[in-house]
């Protein structure tokens, strides 16, 4: 195929389609990509450059994308002679259909008038009919609720019916007055109550639309192990569209997945115990508020997952950390694109976050099948986030984090990649102090007895997430104790202003003041029963503070959290502890 303003590089290979729906993915694929408008130019630099280091040091050179600047938007605009055909070129939709996969950063789309949306309108032209979207949390990451860890989900969002067909037509128009006189007249419609003002939207939903998005969501909990697929619809009010998905899906369910209704239905379970269950869309965007642990895979229609993900995203610290893909499983043509728009007041300022679109290409890595390079680039945005370097959208709702900017935040994610550096005992106790504060301010019960619940809890918590192994967490649980007893002793017996957390640094200092003076003596008791605990030992890690050699008197002053020294004036190995 030759293209007019296309350049296919003469590296690359084609992917194709193989037997039986699997990819056929060559060492240097064809990988088409659109920078996007606004922001999406810095975006899509700093992902670029991602991307390809993830490759190189996943592979060592034997693999490398060929990457294919395909065009839309303001930048095909003005390159495809500034007309309305120019805004989504044909030659651009050939050779996404030509090359299977492709990234995308976001596209402008006027509201009102004018083009149509050039994102919807890809989808459908390639029929790209799952728009997939995973939520998860990131370690570290700012966020509005008390417990986004919770959050684990992944939408199927319709992505070729509903309202976002694009079929309507304007008030006053002529289409207008047909359609409603054909509505009054031969259907006998007599609910349009402005009809000289109304505009006109038509919302298909079918069968077949609904059960290959509902069979890709449940094969995919089939496949990834995850224990439901909820089915949320507004099915009440709009029971031909919605109410017909809500339907059609059960039946998927039970017809091709051998589901089993539980209690008389409608909801049911498949033979491996998945359940398959159904939510009105107005309380599931309370509940996955409120409840967020039941939600795990979420199949829904078009404009319900649009919403959907855009308040989901916020849960686990907002739309600049919310990856995305359009696919068809049938054919293998995907585009990975950000769940966010192009932000335009943001453009061209080296500004915003861009880890969504890098995170789109994480899973645009993963349908490759290059699951090396994929796992570096999360491997490199947990450690730029832990490392608390961030863009200006975490860093307004982060303490003690750096600001970076787009292209930095690029180059701190490339440098987390393949780091094998052990993490810092310091920072693991930091963790280990902030984790018990949380657990502690969410329960109901400030007690001394509480406070160890909490602290086992924490420590368990973290082992399991791979934080620390069972033996360190042991041993930084000690740790935490001692000065946790030693902090709650200070309280009662020294002045209440020393440890007010405004006056304390970051770090497990200020979790741990933060704490007790919210609970005050009522967990001063602790101390007692941990008296012989309270001095510190040369190698062990403690909180900021002053430690006073027991030999000779010596006074070290820690800032922040660190490792004790042996005494360096006299050598000896005990010391105790003061604010
Ligand atoms: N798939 C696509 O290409 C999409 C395109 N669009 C289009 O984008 C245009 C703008 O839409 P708009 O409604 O403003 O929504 P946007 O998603 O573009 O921006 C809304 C807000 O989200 C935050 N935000 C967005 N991107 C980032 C990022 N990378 N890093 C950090 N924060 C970010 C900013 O919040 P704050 O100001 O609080 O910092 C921003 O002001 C419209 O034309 C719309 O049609 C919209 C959605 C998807
Ligand atoms: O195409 C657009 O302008 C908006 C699309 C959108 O919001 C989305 O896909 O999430
Ligand atoms: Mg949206």
């Amino acid at each position: 195929m030759t293209f007019d303003k296309i350049s296919v590089p003469e590296s690359g290979e084609k992917i194709t389609m193989g037997e039986g729906g699997k990819l056929n993915v060559p060492d240097h694929p064809i990988v088409t990509f659109i920078e996007g408008d606004g922001t999406g130019r810095d975006i899509w630099r700093a992902s670029q450059r991602v991307l390809d280091a993830a490759v190189d040091k996943a592979y060592g050179g034997s693999r490398k994308i060929a990457w294919m600047e395909v065009f839309a938007g303001e930048k095909a605009w003005n390159l495809y002679g500034q007309n309305d055909d120019a805004w989504l070129p044909q030659e651009t939709l050939d050779a996404f259909s030509e090359y299977l996969i492709g990234i995308k950063g976001p596209l402008t789309t006027p509201i009102g008038g004018g083009i149509t949306s050039l994102n919807v309108a890809l989808r459908q032209k390639l029929d790209l009919y799952t728009c997939l979207r995973p939520v998860k949390y990131f370690d570290g990451v700012p966020s509005p609720v008390k417990h986004p860890e919770d959050v684990d989900m992944v939408i199927f969002r319709e992505n070729s019916e509903d309202i976002y067909a694009g079929i309507e037509w304007a008030a006053g128009s002529d289409e207008v007055k047909r359609v409603i006189t054909f509505l009054q007249d031969e259907m006998g419609v007599t609910k349009i109550r402005f009809p000289e003002s109304s505009g006109i939207g038509v919302k298909p939903v079918s069968q077949e639309g609904t059960a290959r998005l509902v069979r890709a969501a449940i094969q995919y909990a089939i496949d990834n192990m995850r224990d439901s697929v909820t089915l949320v619809h507004k099915g009440n009010i709009m029971k031909f569209t919605e109410g017909g998905f809500r339907n059609w899906g059960y039946e998927v369910a039970k017809n091709e997945f051998g589901a089993v209704e539980i209690d008389g239905g409608p909801w049911c379970q498949l033979p491996n115990g998945i359940i398959i269950k159904d939510v009105i869309a107005d309380i599931a965007l309370q509940q996955v508020l409120t409840r967020a642990t039941e939600f795990d895979v979420i199949a829904t229609l078009n404009l319900n997952g649009d919403y959907l993900s855009d308040a989901l995203a916020a849960q686990v610290g907002g739309i600049g950390i919310a990856p995305g893909a359009n696919i068809n499983y049938l054919s293998g043509h995907a585009i990975f694109e950000a769940t966010h728009g192009t932000a335009p007041k943001y453009a061209d300022k080296d500004m915003v976050n861009p880890s969504s679109v890098v995170l789109s290409g994480e899973m645009m890595l993963r349908y490759m099948g290059w699951t090396e390079a994929a796992d570096l680039i999360l491997q490199g945005i947990n450690g730029a986030i832990s490392a608390k370097t961030v863009t200006y959208d975490f860093h307004r709702l982060m303490d003690g984090a750096t600001k970076l900017s787009t292209s930095a935040f690029g180059d701190a994610v490339i440098s987390h990649m393949g780091s094998d550096e052990e993490p810092r005992p310091e920072d693991q106790y930091d963790e280990l102090a902030e984790r018990f504060k949380e657990l502690f301010e969410a329960g109901a019960e400030k007690s001394s007895e509480f406070a160890q619940i909490a602290m086992e809890k924490a420590r368990k918590q973290l082992t399991a997430a791979g934080a620390f192994s069972e033996e360190q967490g042991k041993n930084l649980k000690r740790f935490l104790e001692r000065d946790f007893s030693q902090m709650a002793n200070t309280m009662r017996d020294e002045a209440k202003e020393k440890l007010n957390p405004a006056r304390v640094g970051a770090g497990a200092m200020a979790s741990l003041s933060a704490l007790l003076n919210m609970a005050g003596s009522a967990i001063s008791s602790i101390a007692e029963r941990t008296q012989k605990a309270i001095s510190c030992r040369s190698g062990e890690i403690t909180s900021a503070g002053t430690l006073t050699c027991n030999a000779c008197g010596h006074e070290l002053h820690f800032k922040k959290t660190g490792r004790v020294p042996p005494c360096p004036k006299c050598h000896a190995t005990e010391f105790r502890k003061s604010y």
